[in-house]
């Protein structure tokens, strides 16, 4: 099966092409609600962003944002609504930030709070450390910062991005943090773009130094590959996602290899992962703070598993698109799944799932997980399907053809 560009490099690739000098040709970016926001709102800071769809062209600009002023709606991204008030903070002029409901909902009280000690001018409007907010910029000096990113793993990498475009480079030292694979693709990305991070264990020093404009092509999305990994490993069929293998970027591509301690059997190439399942399914306890992306994938093929699942060290999954681990449980219980949760963990016990309609909570990942459930149980319905818009607006087709070459 063939899966959309990796939202996560598509976001950072239009970052750095915007920071670059020269211009920045970007094959095959993932075109969803998330990065057409994240390319809209580079447009709506002045940058021209041509976007074919197979291949978008973006002219850099290292001073920052050519707009004097912007207003820029960030939708429900927090890729948008965390990595571009960073980078309008590195130029001059008056930038308002604003994003959905959801997204006002989820924080970024610490990356702004850390702008604002480098001597960034950034308001609050409403609520502190959510959108809306103004930034009114000047340049960023640099200096020694400290950051909380335990929350999310994109207060770090906004910092680092924008470190390069500040006067006197950025120290940071970070006294926790999740999601930790993230912040590889990042320093991946950055060192495309010519600029090399140094780290010395938990302090990131990056210096002041323009990136350089490239050609870069966009690899498969590696949370959105464990939907149909999963559905192969429920079913005992077989599915391979070219360009997506053991030379990732992306941690979540390591989902694979809790399938496989599931019992299904992994090929991981290099350029290619292959799942085959065998219709059976074991019980285990794993720690997925590093790829919570993933866990209602697991929390939707879980209960039928021989024995009970158990997720750990997964708070930061209450402040996504949704509380995730209690829309796992609500929707579980729903299908009639034995289902306990705690502060940071879920467990799940084996049953027969039953017809239900699932509540989405306007979470692409909650539908388009227990869409796989769906694979083994009929009648499984989706109050907001078009939910999926956000990482991969063809999700529902494409796992319809998945089921028809298996005649499922
Ligand atoms: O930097 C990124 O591209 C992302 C980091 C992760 O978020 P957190 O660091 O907030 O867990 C992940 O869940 C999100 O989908 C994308
Ligand atoms: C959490 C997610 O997205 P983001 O934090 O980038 O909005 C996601 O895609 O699952």
């Amino acid at each position: 099966m063939q899966v959309p560009g990796s939202k996560s490099i598509t976001a950072r690739a239009l970052f750095l092409a915007a920071a670059a000098r020269g211009t920045t040709l970007l094959r095959r970016p993932l075109v969803s609600d998330d990065t057409e926001g994240f390319a809209g709102g580079l447009e709506t800071l002045g940058y021209r962003v041509e976007r074919d769809p197979r291949a978008w062209t973006i002219e850099g600009r290292p001073e920052g944002p050519p707009a004097a002023e912007a207003e820029v709606f960030c939708r429900d991204g927090a890729t948008t609504a965390r990595f571009l008030p960073a980078l309008a903070a590195a130029g001059q002029g008056v930038f308002r930030f604003d994003a959905s409901a959801q997204m006002r909902r989820r924080p970024l009280g610490p990356l702004t709070q850390a702008l604002r000690e480098l001597g960034v001018d950034l308001v609050h409007e409403g609520q502190e450390g959510h959108h809306p907010l103004t930034v009114r910029a000047r340049g960023i000096k640099g200096g020694r910062i400290t950051l909380d990113a335990g929350l999310s793993s994109q207060f770090l990498t906004a910092l680092l991005l924008v470190g390069p475009l500040t006067a006197e480079g950025l120290h940071i030292t970070v006294t926790d943090l999740v999601s930790a694979p993230y912040v590889e693709i990042t320093l991946a990305l950055m060192r495309r773009f010519g600029v090399e991070v140094e780290r010395a264990g938990d302090t990131f020093h990056v210096p002041p130094r323009p990136y350089a404009a490239t050609d870069y092509t966009i690899e498969p999305d590696a949370s959105t590959a464990s939907y149909p990994l999963a559905a192969a490993a429920l079913t005992g069929h077989s599915v391979t996602i070219p360009g997506l293998g053991s030379a990732s970027l992306q941690g979540d591509v390591r989902f694979a290899e809790v399938l496989g301690r599931m019992g299904a059997t992994v090929e991981l190439r290099p350029d290619a992962v292959t799942v085959t399942g065998n219709g059976r399914l074991r019980g285990l306890t794993v720690n997925m703070r590093d790829i919570s992306d993933t866990v209602p994938t697991l929390a939707a093929i879980a209960p039928f598993a021989d024995g009970p699942v158990r997720i750990e060290d997964v708070y930061n999954m209450r402040i996504k698109e949704c509380d995730r681990l209690d829309a796992c449980a609500e929707n579980l219980s729903r299908l009639g799944v034995p289902v306990r949760t705690g502060r940071d963990w879920i467990e799940i016990h084996p049953a027969s799932p039953r017809a239900a309609e699932i509540a989405c909570h306007g979470d692409h990942r909650i539908a388009m997980a227990f869409s796989v459930t769906g694979v083994r149980t009929p009648g499984i319905t989706l109050d907001d399907a078009g939910c999926v818009r956000k990482t991969f607006p063809g999700f529902h087709q494409a796992l319809a053809d998945l089921r028809a070459g298996w005649a499922l």
